[in-house]
């Protein structure tokens, strides 16, 4: 791909079309107001299936994805990748099957009550080992928001006890697994996936990348800087940043983005989520920037992530354009609004065209 060769001092990036590995993009009056964000940066993206009612079956989610493929705008070329939400009862056969078919992509390993609509998730990953087994017989990606729920575990140290009490093993008794450690928010998270083979990988998200803890408590309690798994110390971020920049193919992009209406974030228990996706690449491009490492964006954001899945590279392009990016303090999505992440802060990179 054409990459300018002194990236420090380029007024414009050309990038392979990205893809978001990881999105959250609700439904209804919700989906129709925040796909075409997505669709906008990003050629093809790994949707969630956390909604009110999980999507569990192919069925629900070819049924998803027609309502996806209908909200977007058009002329939109945008492929929404289907994901099976677990449960303590998944049958292995719908899955082998939902694969076989194209319908799902991958499926979504949500410890019971962990974050938003995970009350249907899985109480004991013992409970699902027929399902792990046919998915790594079939090649087929299991993909895991990885936080023990067990509340005598501090909040801040539910995914460092989640590689010893979860993680280890799933790796151990399932070695030709492919499996994605999704939105790590810790060094323990690179420190594991850095230790693992080639069939464990992470998805890194932008607000995991610029802020640290303290942001939920800067002057007063920010609801809008809260997402699961929460920020960590400024060390972590520190490490996920040397991962995102590091070349390797084992980390890609996953924003994340996970939209709630305004009201329901600012509230007596707010909900978790971030919503990223508008400046979702200028976001992570600010940070490639201050490491010194615009050039290795494009790997990040457009080519390890394919080559984990076995999808073919995009062959489209994005351009970034340096300029002044303010983001607004809130958008409308619909009826609601919906605070974005970077509200109210200027970004120096702008997407100027997708083709
Ligand atoms: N990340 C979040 O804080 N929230 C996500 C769920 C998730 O990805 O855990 C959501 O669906 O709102
Ligand atoms: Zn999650
Ligand atoms: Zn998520």
């Amino acid at each position: 791909m054409p990459m300018p060769t002194d990236t420090a001092s380029a007024q414009t990036i050309t990038l392979r079309r990205p893809d978001d590995w990881h999105v959250h993009l609700r439904d209804g009056a919700m989906l129709a107001a925040v796909v075409p964000w997505t669709a906008r940066q990003f050629a093809r993206a790994i949707v969630m299936p956390n909604l009110s009612l999980p999507v569990t079956t192919a069925e629900m989610a070819s049924a998803y994805r027609e309502r996806i493929l209908a909200a977007l705008p058009p002329g939109a070329a945008f492929t929404p990748l289907m994901t099976c939400y677990l449960t303590d009862a998944t049958d292995p056969t719908g899955l082998r099957a939902g694969f076989a078919e194209g319908v799902f992509t991958a499926a979504k390993l949500y410890p019971a009550h962990a974050t938003t609509n995970a009350a249907q998730g899985v109480t004991d990953v013992a409970l699902i080992r027929p399902a792990l087994k046919a998915m790594e017989e079939i090649g087929m990606p299991l993909l895991v928001h990885g936080e023990v729920t067990d509340p005598a575990v501090d909040v801040f140290d539910r995914e460092a006890v989640f590689i010893e009490r979860v993680m280890t093993g799933l790796v151990r008794d399932y070695p030709g697994l492919k499996i994605v450690f999704e939105h790590i928010t810790t060094a323990d998270a690179v420190g594991f996936v850095d230790g693992c083979g080639p069939l464990v990988a992470a998805t890194i998200t932008p607000q995991h990348l610029h802020i640290n803890r303290n942001a939920m408590f800067a002057g007063g309690l920010r609801p809008h800087a809260y997402c699961l798994p929460v920020a960590k110390r400024e060390v972590h971020r520190l490490a996920l940043r040397s991962a995102a920049t590091s070349g390797s193919p084992k980390y890609f992009l996953g924003t994340d983005s996970a939209p709630h209406a305004r009201g329901a974030k600012e509230a007596d228990c707010g909900c978790a989520g971030i919503f990223n996706a508008p400046y979702a690449l200028e976001s992570y491009a600010a940070v490639f920037e201050e490491e010194g490492a615009l050039g290795l964006l494009e790997g990040f954001a457009s080519e390890h992530g394919p080559r984990f899945y076995g999808l073919p590279l995009n062959e489209g392009q994005i351009v970034l354009e340096r300029g002044d990016n303010l983001v607004p303090a809130e958008l409308d999505a619909g009826q609601t609004r919906i605070v974005p992440f970077h509200a109210g802060q200027t970004l120096g990179w702008r997407v100027r065209e997708a083709r």
